[in-house]
């Protein structure tokens, strides 16, 4: 828990700081009633004393009361603040570190938990902050302030208030032993239960398809039933807990007017007055030592979550991701950069002799790939499912490295540029389309600009100057947003033959698009990603089979307009059809991993078998002669 607050802003801990002094008034105001309390007593007990004293008395303790309550509010105050900025803080880090994360972070950790993490996470830390963290500062001090207070007032009703903190110690430390452990498992019993969510969200309509409604209720069930035990179990637990130390304070009241009974029976005339004041100051004080020892007591039930949703969302913070940016890696590479780019002809991708495994598998997945791609040339993949098709192409925009041999880009190893840079190159088209909540247009002109900067600046929350940036680079980023050339858009839509269909769409290319693309068709989600590709006018487009979810007519109809539109750019094509690639300047032929024939369509129907077989199962004999 320590750990993470080193993230708090200095503007957080003047804060905090300043709550503190808040906490130390409400303490000296809230130990003070009870001295005048005990002058109230004094003064109606003694004959003859003066009304009007005892309305001054009063008086006094009403102010003191509403000092006290001022003082909370201002705690209450400025701990939200904390509490809020410094979790939003925490919100924006995590979400910057998991968009750096690679597939093999992400599969380390699961989405379902990172969600977990960046939410109900935080919001345990948050809800520390605020509440959890004063009660941790104020309870101490209450607790040492009080009992200085009563030290020397009566050695009986001393022992009595610290036989009674020793039991609530002890019926504490049995309850905190029981549960927290409990509260410690919850995170993860959350995590299991999103992820079971998730899964059955995302597969909605093969869950229907298979009838698997019922398999999907009893995993969800069990993953409820487990989470809802562990809390009922920490609740009932906790449940006892105020009864406890009620019937604990309730007992220490009795013991101490018992005990005053028995001192002001025996005490001569003249002390019993000053006894019975004590008493009554007395049992004021012991009450604030057991508030004390009660605020702490929530502190521990609050601590074990924060606590433990500290360590996962550092666990989150401090992972390093494998694909780092190619600046901190190598020094000068920004040079490197420039000077290479310089030399070789932009839109180079050359593969030497590499060879790739998965962080989680020992064996290589892709061995001794070795070949070229010069600008505005066309490289095809083919090869059988498995074949490592995609792994080969996803090493160019390194979603992963190669283990072996080298990658270059324009003639300087991918690992040495900045992420950015590298990837502002690059126009890449996943299998599986993915599209954003939007409309059509920013879904086509998405992504950052090559001159806009890596980062986005984290400002400070916490302070006014800080909210006040924050408005503007939010007031900027949706200028930008709405900036787009809304010509080059249409351009890109033509070329990736979406143009048609957007035409058909209610508001054209401002026509909403849902969560996912979930409003429009496979090939029409492909048609969009294939568009918000070529809008980028990169150097280097990457198809990982993009194409197979178009009629065999828009397929050709794209190829056509690519060789035309995006002639300077070179273009790597995985497809499983054959005529999506024959026409390519090289076809790539993979079979487990290795390259198994280079060449042209026709070099390699003469002198590769694989191809050959691929080929003569797709195309008729005509075509093959042709
Ligand atoms: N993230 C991963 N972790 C471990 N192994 C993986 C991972 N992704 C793919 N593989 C394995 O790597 C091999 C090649 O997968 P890849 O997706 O590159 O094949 P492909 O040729 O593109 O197949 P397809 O044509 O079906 O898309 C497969 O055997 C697959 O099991």
């Amino acid at each position: 828990m320590l750990r993470i607050c080193k993230y708090l802003s200095r503007s957080e801990i003047g804060q905090l700081l300043i709550g503190l002094v808040f906490i130390v008034g409400q303490i000296w105001f809230d130990l003070k009633l009870p001295d005048y309390m005990s002058d109230i007593t004094r003064l109606v007990e003694t004959p003859g004393s003066n009304m009007h004293d005892i309305w001054v008395a009063g008086g006094k303790m009403l102010l003191i009361s509403l000092g006290s309550v001022l003082c909370a509010i201002a705690t209450g105050y400025v701990a939200a603040r904390v509490g809020a900025s410094f979790s939003q803080r925490l919100r924006s880090l995590e979400f910057r570190k998991v968009e750096s994360f690679g597939p093999a972070e992400m599969s380390r950790f699961s989405t379902a938990s990172l969600i977990t993490r960046s939410t109900n996470d935080i919001t345990q830390i948050q809800m520390f902050v605020t509440m959890g963290l004063l009660l941790l500062v104020k309870s101490p001090i209450m607790a040492v302030w009080a009992i200085c207070k009563i030290a020397g007032k009566g050695v009986d009703w001393t022992i009595a208030t610290a036989v009674a903190v020793g039991v609530l110690l002890v019926i504490i430390g049995a309850l905190m032993t029981m549960v927290v452990p409990k509260f410690r498992s919850m995170q993860r019993l959350t995590d299991n239960i999103n992820l079971v969510a998730r899964e059955n969200l995302t597969g909605l309509r093969v869950v229907r398809a298979y009838n698997a409604e019922d398999y999907q209720q009893t995993k969800y069930d069990e993953a409820n039933k487990e989470l809802s035990d562990t809390y009922l179990f920490t609740n009932r637990a906790m449940s006892v807990m105020m009864p406890l130390i009620n019937t604990v304070m309730n007992g220490l009241m009795l013991a101490i007017y018992w005990i005053g009974a028995y001192l002001i029976n025996s005490a001569g005339i003249q002390d019993k007055l000053t006894l019975f004041s004590n008493m009554v100051v007395f049992s004021s004080y012991s009450v604030q030592v057991i508030m004390s020892f009660l605020l702490m007591s929530m502190v521990f039930v609050l601590l074990p979550r924060a606590d433990a949703s500290a360590d996962r969302i550092l666990e989150v913070l401090d992972t390093d991701p494998m694909v780092a940016d190619g600046a901190k890696n190598a020094a000068g590479a920004a040079d490197a950069v420039t000077t290479a780019t310089a030399a070789a002809p932009k839109g180079t991708v050359e593969f030497e002799n590499v060879s790739f495994a998965y962080p989680d598998s020992r064996e290589a997945m892709l061995e001794g790939i070795t070949f070229s791609a010069n600008p505005g040339q066309t490289v095809a993949f083919i090869g059988s499912t498995g074949s490592g098709k995609s792994s080969l192409v996803n090493l160019v925009p390194r979603f992963y490295d190669a283990t072996e041999g080298q990658v270059l880009v324009d003639g300087v190893d991918v690992r040495n540029y900045t992420l950015k840079a590298l990837r502002d190159k690059i126009g890449y088209v996943p299998q599986q389309s993915v599209l954003f909540k939007g409309t059509v247009a920013s879904n086509i002109r998405y992504g950052d600009r090559p001159q806009d900067s890596a980062d986005v600046e984290l400002v400070d929350t916490s302070s006014i100057q800080g909210r006040r940036r924050e408005a503007e680079l939010m007031k900027y980023a949706n200028d930008v947003q709405d900036l787009g050339d809304e010509q080059q858009v249409h351009k890109a839509a033509e070329v990736a033959q979406a143009d048609e269909f957007i035409e058909t769409m209610d508001g054209t290319y401002d026509a909403a698009i849902a969560q996912g693309g979930s409003n429009v068709s496979g090939g029409q989600k492909q048609r969009l990603s294939i568009a918000r590709a070529v809008y980028r006018h990169p150097e280097i487009l990457i198809f990982d089979d993009s194409f197979s979810a178009l009629d065999f007519k828009t397929d050709r109809a794209v190829r056509d307009e690519l060789a035309k539109e995006a002639k300077d750019s070179t273009k790597l094509i995985v497809a499983q059809r054959i005529g999506t690639i024959m026409d390519a300047d090289r076809i790539v032929v993979l079979d487990d991993g290795k390259v198994v024939g280079q060449g042209t369509h026709r070099e390699l129907l003469e002198n590769c078998s694989v191809y050959r077989e691929i080929a003569e199962s797709q195309l008729s004999p005509d075509e093959l002669a042709a």
